[in-house]
C-alpha cells in the first residue's frame, strides 16, 4: 500500500480557472520525490492541501489506505503528526509574538505526549542540527535572519518526527554549506526512520543530488514523472524547459591578455 495517494485531485480559487486539475500520484514510503513547475503552477497550492490545510473542491487524497477527509479524531491527530510542511514563506508561517521556543514546541504540544523535559531536550537536539545557538530559543521571529527563521521552521516540522515531510522551497533560503548540511540531516533521518520527503524546488543540482524521482507540474497537472539519472532527461515540454533554463557552469578562461595588449607590449 502507498503511503500517500493522490487521486483526481482539483482546486481553484474563487472564480478564477483551477490552479490543480486533476492531479494523480503516490509516494512510497522513504522515498524523495521532488516536485518541479513554474511558478504559479500550483505547487504551493498543492502541498496545503495534502496536509489538510485547505480541502479540495474535487478528488481524494489517501493517508495509508485512508481517505483523509474520513479520518475522525484520533486519526486526525495522527495524520498531522506524520505529515509535515515547511512553508516556503517562513515570515507568514509564523507568529511573529512568540518565542523561537513556543514555535517549535507548538506541535509536540498538541501532538505528542511528552513531559516539558523531554521537549526541551528534543527541541535542544533538533537545534544543534539545524546550527542554531541555544540563544535563539529566547528570541522573536522579527529578531531573526530570513536563513534562521527557515531553519526555525525546519526544527519545528522535524521535531514530531513525521513520516512524510514536505519541503516547499524549505531549504533555498540557506547559505550552501547549510543547505548541504541539512540534506546530509534529511538522508540520515531517511535511514533511520524511513523518513519519505516531497522536495518542491526550483533547483536541479538539488534534485540530482537528493532526489530519486522528479513529476513536473504544468496546467493544474502532472504532466510528468521521471525517475533521476545524471544527467536528468525530461520528455514533456515543461521538464525540457525548465532544464534548458539551467545556466551551464563559467567555462575556465585561460589569462591570455587581449592581442592588442601583446601587440603594444612587444611594440
Ligand atoms: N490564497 C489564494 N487565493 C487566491 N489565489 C491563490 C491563493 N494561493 C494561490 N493562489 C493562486 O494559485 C496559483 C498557484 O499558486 P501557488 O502558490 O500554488 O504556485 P506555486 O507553484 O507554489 O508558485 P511558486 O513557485 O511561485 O511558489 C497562482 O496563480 C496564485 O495566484
Ligand atoms: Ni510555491
Amino acid at each position: 500500500m502507498s503511503l500517500l495517494s493522490v487521486n483526481a485531485l482539483s482546486h481553484g480559487y474563487f472564480h478564477q480557472p483551477p490552479v490543480l486539475n486533476g492531479i494523480t500520484f503516490t509516494l512510497q514510503a522513504g522515498e524523495t520525490v521532488a516536485l518541479l513547475g513554474r511558478s504559479g503552477c500550483g505547487k504551493s497550492t498543492l502541498a496545503r492541501l495534502l496536509v489538510g490545510l485547505e480541502s479540495a473542491a474535487a478528488g481524494q487524497i489517501h493517508w495509508r489506505g485512508v481517505a483523509i477527509s474520513s479520518l475522525k479524531k484520533t486519526g486526525r491527530i495522527a495524520f498531522h503528526r506524520d505529515i509535515q510542511l515547511v512553508f516556503q514563506d517562513a515570515i507568514g508561517a509564523v507568529n511573529p509574538r512568540q518565542t523561537v521556543y513556543d514555535i517549535i514546541r507548538e506541535p509536540m504540544r498538541h501532538l505528542l505526549n511528552l513531559s516539558r523535559q523531554q521537549q526541551l531536550a528534543r527541541i535542544c537536539q533538533l537545534l544543534r542540527v539545524v546550527e542554531l545557538d541555544e540563544d535563539v530559543l529566547r528570541q522573536r521571529p522579527p529578531q531573526l535572519s530570513g536563513g534562521q527563521l527557515q531553519r526555525v521552521c525546519l526544527a519545528r516540522a522535524l521535531v514530531v518526527e513525521p513520516k512524510l515531510l514536505i519541503l516547499d522551497e524549505a531549504v533555498s533560503n540557506l547559505d550552501l554549506v547549510l543547505q548541504a548540511g541539512i540534506i546530509e540531516l534529511l538522508k540520515r533521518l531517511q535511514q533511520q526512520f524511513n523518513t519519505t520527503y516531497l522536495f518542491i524546488t526550483h533547483d536541479l543540482r538539488l534534485v540530482e543530488r537528493f532526489c530519486q524521482r522528479v513529476m513536473v507540474m504544468e496546467n493544474g497537472q502532472i504532466v510528468e514523472t521521471v525517475n533521476v539519472q545524471s544527467p536528468l532527461t525530461f520528455r514533456s515540454s515543461a521538464g525540457q524547459q525548465l532544464q534548458r533554463a539551467v545556466l551551464p557552469p563559467f567555462p575556465v578562461r585561460r589569462h591570455t591578455p587581449p592581442t592588442e595588449v601583446l601587440t603594444a607590449c612587444s611594440a
